[in-house]
């Protein structure tokens, strides 16, 4: 099983996100991953298309962006310009989820799709097969730093279950609160993808937290 961690840049120093690239390159994290939210879907506005194009030009690593916006099927091909690799939505957000995942295949990207923690895992029943990623947030999304809900480790052996049920390859990525205490439990549970914003970005030493998250 894969153990990816995907740095949060949400928590980064926005005054220096070179600096914050640079860092995430000298570490083993093997993805970057970028929250995109509009403040309709989620009650925050984060940054959009051009932060996505001019990371792309600083690393080689795997853009990974989470939209957290309404409607998401708008923006399929304008994120596929600016170097996305994988490409969340939200079930929550796309009434036309079916054909959502399969557009963003179309524009050659590999389709996650985002399950809120009110939202149960059968909502991608009929759509597993159009999955690469099930993404399993583990707090409200809008924000950083919040506490991880506990309830997300049964979720993601839930996921896990339907996934092997389905014959699906898709990775599962596990999203909030994730830290050097809880990442080993987390991968135990399933998960093959862990994003972490504040325990990266808010640590001392970024790259050993990192290499903290990937050794639990
Ligand atoms: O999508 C979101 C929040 O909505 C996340 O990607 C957060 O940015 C993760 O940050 P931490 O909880 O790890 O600080
Ligand atoms: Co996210």
């Amino acid at each position: 099983m894969p153990r990816i961690i995907s740095p949060s840049f949400l928590s980064a120093d926005f005054l220096h996100l070179g600096d914050a690239a640079r860092t995430v390159n000298d570490s083993r994290a093997e993805w970057f991953h970028l929250d995109v939210m509009d403040g309709v879907f989620v009650p925050n506005i984060s940054f959009g298309l051009p932060v996505v194009s001019a990371l792309r030009k600083a690393t080689d690593k795997v853009l990974d962006v989470h939209l957290m916006i309404v409607q998401p099927e708008r923006y399929v091909a304008d994120f596929k310009a600016a170097g996305a690799d994988y490409l969340t939505v939200h079930v929550e957000a796309s009434t036309h989820l079916h054909r959502t995942l399969q557009s963003i295949r179309d524009a050659g990207m590999r389709a996650g799709v985002a399950l809120n923690p009110h939202t149960p895992v059968s909502a991608i029943e009929e759509v597993a097969a159009l999955t690469d990623m099930v993404l399993i947030m583990s707090v409200n999304p809008g924000f950083g730093g919040q506490r991880f809900i506990a309830s997300s480790l049964d979720k993601v052996s839930r996921a896990k279950d339907l996934l092997l049920r389905k014959n699906s390859p898709a990775l599962i990525q596990v999203d909030g609160g994730v830290n050097a205490d809880n990442a080993a439990q987390i991968f135990a549970a399933g998960a093959d993808v862990l994003v972490a914003g504040n325990a990266v970005f808010g640590a001392e030493d970024p790259v050993a937290a990192i290499q903290q998250l990937i050794e639990a």
